[in-house]
């Protein structure tokens, strides 16, 4: 059998609406974005002892790790030759097997790290649960992955790496199993999307499950706290700039500083959550109507889109989420009439501008140079693209 090598691409996301919000029963919507995590496994024939090879390229991670070793300790029968005999776990039980398993193998684990540390627990989280049937793994592989999204900065690089690597997991086995699909079936989006919730989960804690679904399906997700993510029923292809303040910021003390502040201020808070999620529905209701074949007035529906952004932007920063930098960027961005928001936790991370089809080319092009001399990273990008894929 000839080595078998498999190539996955998967988006990152933003949150258009609700952040903050969300945590307070008001409705969220995130979209995947034109920006790609890759995973290429590559089987090699293996000389002396099989090993997997992980190339973790942003993270500078080059780790080997004898696949004997894994097949021993994690893999049990029954053996099938099907992809389809999925087993489910214990979460905590198996991320207390994999992390006994990383710190025998590479007693100085605890020096890797937090970030190194997360992404190699994930890695053999996934690697030991989707392969844990199959006795087919003989030869050594590299396992290598990289990225165009910014690592912890709210645009979904966790989701987007989980995704990725469940996927080309999948796909790798799928192969070995003798089945030549050339693109993933509606089963295997479910299940892709569900191991990498597992994966968010040793990363967050507890994920709402919004970012995994996004990346996975890509396009527009809907979300309420306590329900499931729902794929909305639409397309979009905005044109937005996102905008990398480069400022670090925490969502876990952003999200506390606004809980203190609905403490102090409780009845103001909900009127600004509520107004938030009035946002959220009316965006929702104008990207379906710039979705339909044929629509009418789209100048004036983007018009009304960024009035929403603006409004969603000042409401956040109402709730002292926002950062001079991200001020900055609006500031920039309205003196060409466009209309930006932050996206994800605020406190620094990314703005997006967003461009209507009729924006002058030149016009953007002076935004773009004024962002970037004052420092941002600028990435000219489109909201919607496909969610999880085979590259050939
Ligand atoms: N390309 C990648 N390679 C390896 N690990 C990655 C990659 N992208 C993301 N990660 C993992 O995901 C984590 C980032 O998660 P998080 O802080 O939530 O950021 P984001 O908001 O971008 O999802 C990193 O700490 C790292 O463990
Ligand atoms: C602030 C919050 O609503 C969004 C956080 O977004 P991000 O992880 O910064 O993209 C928190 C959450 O929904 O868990």
């Amino acid at each position: 059998m000839d080595l078998c090598k498999v190539k996955v691409t998967a988006p990152g996301k933003v949150i258009l609406h609700g952040e903050h919000s969300v945590l307070y029963g008001e409705i969220a919507v995130a979209c995947s974005i034109g920006l790609k995590t890759t995973t290429v496994i590559q089987e090699v024939k293996a000389i002396n002892e099989p090993s997997i090879n992980i190339i973790f390229l942003s993270l500078g991670l080059n780790e080997s790790i004898p696949l004997k070793k894994v097949v021993d300790y994690f893999f049990e029968p029954p053996f099938s030759k099907s992809w389809k005999n999925h087993i489910e776990v214990d979460h905590a039980s198996h991320l207390a097997k994999v992390d006994l398993f990383w710190n025998t193998i590479k007693p100085n684990f605890e020096k890797f790290s937090e970030v190194q540390k997360q992404s190699l627990r994930s890695f053999l989280y996934l690697f030991s649960k989707i392969f844990a049937h199959t006795d087919l793994l003989k030869n050594s592989m590299s396992v290598k992955m990289t990225t165009e999204l910014t690592i912890g900065a709210g645009t979904g690089s966790s989701a987007s790496f989980a995704v990725c690597l469940a996927a080309a997991f999948l796909q790798f086995l799928k192969v070995k199993c003798g089945c030549n699909d050339k693109i993933f079936h509606l089963e295997d989006l479910e299940r892709i999307s569900a191991e990498a919730f597992e994966s968010e989960k040793i990363m967050h804690g507890t994920p709402s499950g919004i970012d995994n679904t996004t990346c996975t399906f890509g396009s527009l997700v809907a979300y309420k706290k306590g329900g499931t993510p729902r794929l909305l029923d639409f397309k979009t292809n905005i044109r937005i700039l996102l905008v990398d303040t480069k400022v670090s910021r925490n969502t876990k003390r952003l999200v506390s500083h606004v809980s203190a502040l609905k403490d102090r201020n409780s009845n103001a808070v909900d009127c600004v959550m509520m107004a938030c999620g009035h946002v959220t529905t009316t965006a929702i209701k104008i990207l379906e109507e710039l979705a339909q074949d044929g629509v009418k007035d789209t100048e004036e529906k983007y018009r009304h889109l960024a009035d929403l952004w603006n409004m969603n932007h000042c409401l956040l920063a109402s709730l002292g989420v926002s950062h001079p930098a991200l001020e900055d960027i609006r500031a920039s961005a309205a003196v060409y009439g466009f209309g930006c928001k932050l996206t994800g936790a605020g406190g620094g991370g990314h703005a997006i501008v967003l461009l209507p089809p009729s924006s002058d080319q030149t016009t953007i092009d002076s935004l773009i140079a004024d962002l970037k001399n004052k420092g941002y990273a600028v990435k000219d990008t489109h909201l919607g693209s496909d969610g999880v894929s085979l590259e050939m």
